[in-house]
């Protein structure tokens, strides 16, 4: 059984009235399906506007589909009971481009990351003080981290805060939405490096949403290309996306390929062939 299946989901955002117009409903996904196994990543790219994020929220169970559904662990997530869906909450996380708006500012890294744990476990004062700062170290930060505040970390820093407030259930997957963009390569690549370690230590499960074709490669075992609400190209194979003949993406593999073979290094080392 899938992990996560998203199965014939169509969604239309209803008409709105701006300023001076009444604005039509938009059709942001038409007829989704795609699954995610166990300890498998999709990466999900797309250009702006195609669709990412509002399947992502699908996902997340924060926009109700028009059409179809999403089952995680073969439950379907907008009929689940009170008791299902508290699971679901502890068991899909999510991290978030924006690693400053994403915290409270007037909050330490130790009362972020302590959050989700107070509100699902029983821990005693010094137990969560010794998963926090285990979680530091996880994530490649140290204990006495814990006491500054985000504007004291770099973007990096903090979206390690992030990815440990993320996995602090130990949760089953995580929706990744556009983590690595607002960083510079070099952060990019340790952000990556780390994905990639947490998800193999974990045995976790990631929906990488991405405009990025290079992050997405980096991560995942399987990639789907979405354009204007459809997904226009699924791959279980990630190397299977250089031989695909849609247009769109064809557009996004020429984006990146240097001219020459030599220069086709990926961020985490691996090389375009
Ligand atoms: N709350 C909303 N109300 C109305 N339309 C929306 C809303 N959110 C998104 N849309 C529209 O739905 C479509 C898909 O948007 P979405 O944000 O999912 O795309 P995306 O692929 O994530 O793009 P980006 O990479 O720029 O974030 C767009 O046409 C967008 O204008």
């Amino acid at each position: 059984m899938n992990l996560l299946e998203v199965v014939g989901v169509t969604h239309t955002y209803g008409s709105f009235r701006s300023f001076r117009r009444k604005e039509k409903a938009a059709t942001a996904l038409s007829d989704i399906s795609l699954s995610i196994g166990e300890g498998m990543c999709l990466g999900l790219l797309g250009t702006s506007g195609a669709g990412k994020s509002t399947l992502g929220k699908v996902i997340l169970g924060v926009e109700k589909p028009t059409k179809g559904t999403v089952l995680f662990q073969g439950q379907d997530l907008y009929t689940m009971g009170a008791a299902a869906r508290k699971h679901f909450r502890r068991d899909l996380q999510v991290v978030f481009q924006d690693s400053f708006s994403s915290v409270n500012p007037r909050m330490t890294a130790e009362k972020i990351i302590s959050e989700p744990l107070e509100n699902y476990e029983r821990l005693s004062p010094s137990e969560l003080k010794r998963n926090v700062a285990q979680l530091l170290e996880v994530v490649g930060l140290h204990a006495d981290d814990m006491k500054k505040f985000p504007m004291q970390f770099s973007g990096g820093q903090l979206q390690r805060i992030n990815i440990a407030r993320a996995i602090a259930l130990k949760p089953k997957m995580i929706v990744l939405d556009e983590p690595v963009s607002s960083l510079d390569m070099v952060t990019q690549t340790h952000i990556l490096t780390l994905l990639n370690e947490l998800k193999a230590e974990y045995g976790l499960s990631y929906l990488f949403i991405t405009h990025d074709i290079r992050a997405a490669y980096s991560v995942s075992d399987a990639l789907a290309v979405m354009d204007k609400g459809r997904v226009v190209e699924m791959v279980q194979d990630k190397d299977e996306i250089f031989s695909s003949q849609q247009p769109v993406v064809k557009k996004l593999v020429s984006s990146i390929l240097p001219e020459h073979p030599r220069n086709r290094t990926l961020l985490n080392g691996d090389v375009f062939v």
